[in-house]
């Protein structure tokens, strides 16, 4: 069987943890092989560097340090989970890759999202998306849904300015320009089970085109 590699990205509280927990669900029963991880973390090590990242009294941290810190967990990541489920025919569903380093760091940050992709070259060694679902949603929303779910922290980057979140969204923006043909966007502002309809037919469409 075809291996795939799909990523979910957007901005804080799209929905993406949710949908992917479906969508497992949903393709598992229908006997399909799919994993589900995130980034960064996944395993060990890219976890213990999640931990680094996202500490909320990390307010030290310097943005080029950030960058390579979730590129050293996106390496380790591929390497130990990702390229070993694909050899083995495996649907990987990650809960972000790089587009999320190109808007966060790159553009949101301010280091340039050519910056960011160079040192995201020599992490990925060329092993990109072959899908990637977009969930569109407005920050101030995502934000009010994490703000009012226990099921999960605040982190450092979610304590970053509404201003910080817009331009994250802009960033998608402008990278979903330059990979219009990966990149398939999902009003998130829709009901959960709508989100969910639109991100399963995705998938579907594209694992039968192929
Ligand atoms: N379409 C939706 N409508 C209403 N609430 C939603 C919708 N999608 C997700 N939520 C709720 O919003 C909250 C955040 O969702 P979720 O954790 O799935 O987002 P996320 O994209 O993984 O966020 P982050 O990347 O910031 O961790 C959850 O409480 C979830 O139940
Ligand atoms: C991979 C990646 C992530 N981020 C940011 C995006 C979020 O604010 C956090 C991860 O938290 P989540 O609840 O798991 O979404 O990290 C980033 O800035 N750059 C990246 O490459």
């Amino acid at each position: 069987m075809d291996s795939f590699f799909i990523t979910l990205e957007g901005p804080e509280g799209a929905g993406k943890t949710t949908i992917i927990n479906m969508l497992i669900e949903y393709f598992s029963a229908s006997g399909k092989k799919i994993l589900a991880t995130r980034e960064p973390g996944g395993i060990h090590i890219a976890e213990k560097i999640r931990q680094i990242i996202l500490d909320p009294n990390h307010t030290e941290m310097d943005g080029k340090t950030e960058a390579l810190l979730y590129a050293a967990a996106r390496r380790q990541h591929l390497v130990e989970k990702v390229i070993p489920a694909l050899e083995k025919g495996y649907i990987v569903l990650c809960d972000r890759f790089i587009d999320s380093s190109l808007a966060y760091q790159g553009y949101a940050r301010g280091l340039g999202i050519d910056n960011v992709w160079k040192i995201n070259e020599f992490a990925i060694d060329g092993l990109m998306p072959n899908a990637t679902i977009y969930f569109d949603i407005d920050p101030k929303i995502g934000l009010e849904r994490i703000n009012k779910t226990d099921e999960r922290e605040i982190n450092r980057l979610d304590l970053e300015k509404l201003d910080f979140h817009e331009r994250v969204k802009e960033g998608y923006y402008q990278i979903i320009e330059k990979f219009p043909n990966r990149i398939y966007k999902v009003d998130a502002s829709q009901s959960l089970e709508q989100v969910f309809e639109d991100a399963k037919k995705i998938i579907i469409d594209y694992v039968e085109k192929k």
